[in-house]
């Protein structure tokens, strides 16, 4: 274990509540808290043992009572931060709990940086980047299962087929590099050959974790679900119609919702992002025009589309040019409003019948298709839990980059007599697989990372 100051932070959100914890970590937190717990019956924090608690209080430097708390102590390394650890439990109120903060400050800790403790669970050695990082993905899950993927990750599933394919490549390498020490034709082609092969199995292996992204990301951040068409067609009903409460405006006014309305909901497990947005239409409002223009860019972002259009009015030129828009992105078409007369020609647009859901959101008629499609055109509506998934971009940043290298690798075997070459490539492979670990990334990375945790972690 390193040596490093002792750190404290509020580790419980700041607001009313039942309990909060300030955290205390690193080798003074018990010397430091002795300085201002006073114990039931004078009981002193000197022979605590490790994974038990106190009752007692926190005092100020002229001995008065701050709070009751109870303390837990927590002997490093086995200890979230692996260091000595100290978790003062007061009474949950955003004074008291600044207050016991100041105060542990006061007697020497130092204030935590934002991932602070994570980090030093990292730097300590308990747990590789890759974990940390999950750590925060439990905390930020929108749904059941991201919090399941994001737990397993942080008991390290990605990490060990990392470590596995980079413990492999070390392999091919030294064999090439003890037949490059040692040249003698024959060999080296015996040696490429099985370098060769051992490669390709790395490269399908990387690209086995990268197909995975794509699910992994609407794991991790839901199914990005963007209602558009034109206005007044019914888009924030719809909206308020699957979330099953009043969250967009909805009047008869065209260009009603003039901002981006985003929420969260499951179907099944599933997790969706749901975005309402401003009708599509040209228009002189200036406001409108921006809330248009921002409609466009979430078209944009969207993993799937969901395009609105009023059963009552023909198609124009604007339903069109939407159209046009949302064609090449994943989407399906709404068509709105069926309890009223049809004035509408769907064969006037190039649309596959699969796409298209009929619904009357008034009278409350296939909402449960549009759930059911969407489940279906993902993970073919049901999610393997037992698979490992990237649900980080920097992770699949990394598997990218070792991709394009083992690429190069296994061309350069495919000539002989660049086999030393090929090592070259491997080693850089080796190196971008160990940035996912954290093995081989730059220190200011990964500060950089942990920077954007939150407070107390
Ligand atoms: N009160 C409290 N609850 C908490 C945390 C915490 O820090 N404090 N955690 C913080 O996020 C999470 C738990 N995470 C933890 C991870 C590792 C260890 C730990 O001590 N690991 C040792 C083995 C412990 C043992 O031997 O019993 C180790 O891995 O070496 C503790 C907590 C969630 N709940
Ligand atoms: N008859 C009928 N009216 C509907 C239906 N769905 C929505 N409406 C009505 O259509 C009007 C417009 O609905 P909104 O949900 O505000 O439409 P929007 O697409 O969000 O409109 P903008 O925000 O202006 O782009 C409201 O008066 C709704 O009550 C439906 O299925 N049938
Ligand atoms: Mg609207």
């Amino acid at each position: 274990m390193k040596e490093f100051d002792t750190i404290a932070a509020v580790a419980t959100s700041i607001g009313e509540g039942g309990i909060s914890i300030i955290r205390v970590s690193g080798n003074d937190a018990l010397k430091i808290t002795k300085k201002i717990f006073v114990g039931k019956n004078d009981r002193k924090l000197d022979n605590i043992k490790s994974y038990t608690m106190r009752y007692g209080f926190i005092v100020d430097c002229d001995g008065n009572k701050i709070d009751e708390v109870i303390i837990s102590f927590m002997k490093g390394p086995r200890s979230f931060t692996a260091e000595d650890t100290i978790e003062i439990n007061c009474h949950g109120g955003v004074v008291v709990t600044n207050n016991i903060l100041n105060e542990v400050i006061r007697a020497g800790a130092r204030l935590a940086e934002p991932g602070e403790f994570t980090k030093r669970a990292f730097l300590n050695g308990r747990i590789d980047l890759s974990q940390a990082e999950a750590v925060i993905d439990i905390i930020r899950a929108k749904t059941e299962i991201s919090a399941r993927s994001a737990l397993q990750q942080s008991e390290g599933i990605i990490s060990k087929e990392i470590n596995e394919l980079r413990a492999h490549l070390l392999g091919i390498i030294a064999s090439i590099e003890a037949t490059v020490d040692y040249p003698e034709d024959e060999l080296e082609e015996v040696t490429a050959d099985i370098a060769t092969r051992k490669s390709s199995n790395i490269l399908m292996e990387i690209n086995r974790l990268l197909q995975s992204a794509d699910e992994g990301k609407i794991l991790r951040e839901g199914i990005t679900t963007t209602l558009v068409g034109k206005p007044n067609v019914g888009k924030s009903s719809l909206l308020n119609t699957i979330l099953k409460e009043t969250r967009a405006i909805v009047t008869d006014v065209p260009g009603t919702t003039r901002d981006i309305i985003e929420e969260y909901i499951n179907f099944k497990g599933i997790p969706i992002k749901l975005i309402d947005t401003a009708g599509i239409r040209e228009t002189e409002d200036v406001v409108e025009r921006i809330g248009v223009e921002k409609s466009r860019q979430m078209i944009e972002m969207a993993d799937l589309v969901l395009f609105v259009l009023d059963n009552s009015r023909p198609i124009d030129e604007e339903d069109k040019e939407i159209f046009e828009y949302i064609k090449p992105k994943n989407y399906l078409v709404i068509i709105n409003k069926i309890d009223l007369d049809k004035e509408m020609d769907i064969s006037e647009l190039d649309i596959e019948k699969s796409r298209i859901i009929k619904t009357s959101i008034k009278g409350e008629v296939g909402i449960d298709k549009i759930k059911q499609r969407i489940e279906e055109m993902f993970f073919g509506g049901k999610i393997d839990y037992s698979d490992v998934y990237v649900t980080n971009n920097r992770h699949k940043q990394a598997l990218i980059r070792a991709k394009e290298s083992m690429r190069h690798a296994i061309d350069a075997l495919s000539v002989t007599l660049a086999i030393d070459l090929a090592s070259i490539d491997l080693r850089d492979a080796w190196r971008h697989l160990g940035e996912i670990t954290g093995d081989t990334l730059e220190e200011d990375i990964i500060d950089k990372i942990f920077a954007e945790f939150c407070l107390g972690k």
